[in-house]
Parts: structure tokens; sequence; C-alpha cells
């Protein structure tokens, strides 16, 4: 049986891979005018990447921009992420903040999703994905590679642990440096996907290389990508509007695989 993640009306896991544009504003107003900028685009789902956020560092200041942003975006899914350096993040804040962050941002039940990374500590992660029962917030759980693509061993566990903590959705982001990397990718993707009955899942090969991994999601597994508005969250990035004309170019073409899956 497929697994969907739902969110206000937006079905993760069932049709084409949704797309989600990222909101990297530094100040209150540049947020502002990303989210009237993404309110007018093809796009399904927000990224609010909290690390780009010059007030990051008072619970106070997140909680107000929060407000502001949510009455913008009114029924867009948001996901609030906090991308660490390590990860390829904008800053670093310690773990203790980190769930304090995590935490006060999903009692506020403006957010639908939030992003946890995988690198954390477990007992974190399991209170986080506590917390998110509690308040109906769905968990992405995490793991990027900035500088490699590990082997499809490595990645299909990397993902499966992800689903042991509770994530709802594991999330997969590596950098190719081959094109064999790029098929590893999407292998280990269908492996999670097909072999082990886990999904939805995020995944993508990063950089100019990878691209093809953020259009054909469809064919190998990945239900989620995510399209530049203002500006890029990570390398390889295409705008938003483009990138759902590719998806649904690719899903209308592939009804006989649709049917064959479910
Ligand atoms: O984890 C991801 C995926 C991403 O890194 C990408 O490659 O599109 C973009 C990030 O904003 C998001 O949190």
């Amino acid at each position: 049986m497929k697994r969907i993640v739902r969110v206000k009306d937006v079905s993760i896991g069932e049709g084409p891979p949704k797309v989600c544009a990222p909101m990297v504003g530094d100040t209150l107003s540049l947020l502002e005018e990303e989210a009237e900028i993404i309110n007018e685009l093809a796009c399904d789902l927000v990224e609010w990447r909290v690390d780009f956020f010059s007030g990051v560092m008072s619970i106070d200041s997140v909680k107000k921009a929060l407000k502001h942003i949510r009455s913008i975006l009114m029924e867009k899914p948001l996901i609030f992420t906090f991308r660490n350096k390590a990860e390829g993040g904008q800053c670093e804040i310690d773990a203790v903040y980190y769930q304090e962050l995590l935490s006060a941002v999903m009692q506020t039940r403006l957010v639908d999703l939030v992003d946890v990374e995988l690198m954390m500590k477990d007992a974190m992660i399991l209170d986080l994905v506590t917390t998110a029962r509690k308040y109906q917030v769905s968990v992405i759980i995490s793991s990027h590679d900035f500088n490699r693509t590990p082997s499809v061993e490595e990645m299909v566990q990397r993902m499966l642990k992800a689903a042991e903590l509770g994530g709802d959705i594991p999330k997969l982001a590596v950098m190719p440096r081959c094109s064999a990397d790029v098929l590893a990718l999407m292998e280990a993707t269908r492996c999670v996907k097909e072999d082990n009955g886990v999904g939805p899942l995020i995944t993508m090969a990063m950089g100019g290389l990878g691209m093809i991994s953020r259009l054909a999601g469809e064919v190998y597994g990945s239900d989620l990508t995510f399209g530049a508005a203002k500006a890029a969250s990570a390398p390889g990035q295409i705008a938003a509007a483009e990138l759902q004309q590719v998806i649904q170019l690719i899903h209308q073409n592939m009804p006989a695989i649709n049917e064959q899956k479910e």
C-alpha cells in the first residue's frame, strides 16, 4: 500500500512530486517580500530556512516572523528548517537551542512540517518526533553530504534509520562527482521505496550534474523537490515555475508506470 503524508490539501507521495520553494531572507521585510512572491508561484509547499534569518538566535523573533510569514502564505503548507553549517547551512547552533527552537515553533501550530537532522542524537530526534505528534506536525528527517555521494548501501541505511526514528519523510541530499553518483542516489531511493516499502521520500543529487534528480523523482521514487523562488537554497536548484512544468510533463507521459505502481 502506498504511504501518503497529507499536509493541508497537499498529498506527498501521491501523484507527481511536489514542488517546494525555499525562503532565505535574512530580515523580516525580505521574508515578507519572498512570501508575497511565493504566493503567486506554482509551487505546492514553502520551506522557511531559518538559518538564513538574522533573528534566529531569539525564539521570540522567530515566532514573530513566523506569524507574519503564515499570515501571507495562508494555506500553503510550510516546512520549518534550521540547517546546521555541518549539513550545508548558514550557521551553527548548539543541540540544546536546536531542540528548544524546533519545539517552540511546533507549539505555535503555525508550521506543517519540521526538518530534523539525522546527525542529531537519537534521543533528541525521538523527543522532537514526540513533540511533533502532539502538535500534529509532520517530520522530515534529513541527511546531507555536500562533498560526496556515499555508497548505495550507506544511503539506504540512512533513509531506513530516518524512518525507524519515526520520521514521516526521510530526506537525503548528496553531491555527485560523476554520473555514476547520480545513478547511485536514484538506485538507493528506488531500493528504499520499492524493496523496503518506505516512503514518501525526498532525495536529490545536488549541483548541475545532479539536476536530473530534481526533475525525474517520479521515475525513481522521490516525492518532493526544491525549486527556487527569489533565490536558491542549495546548488543545482532551478526556478520553481520551470521545475513545475517539467514535472507535469513527465507525469503526463508516464501513465503506464503509474498504473503498474498502483
Ligand atoms: O534539505 C534540503 C534540500 C536542499 O538542500 C536542496 O538540495 O534542494 C535545499 C534545502 O533548502 C532543503 O532543506
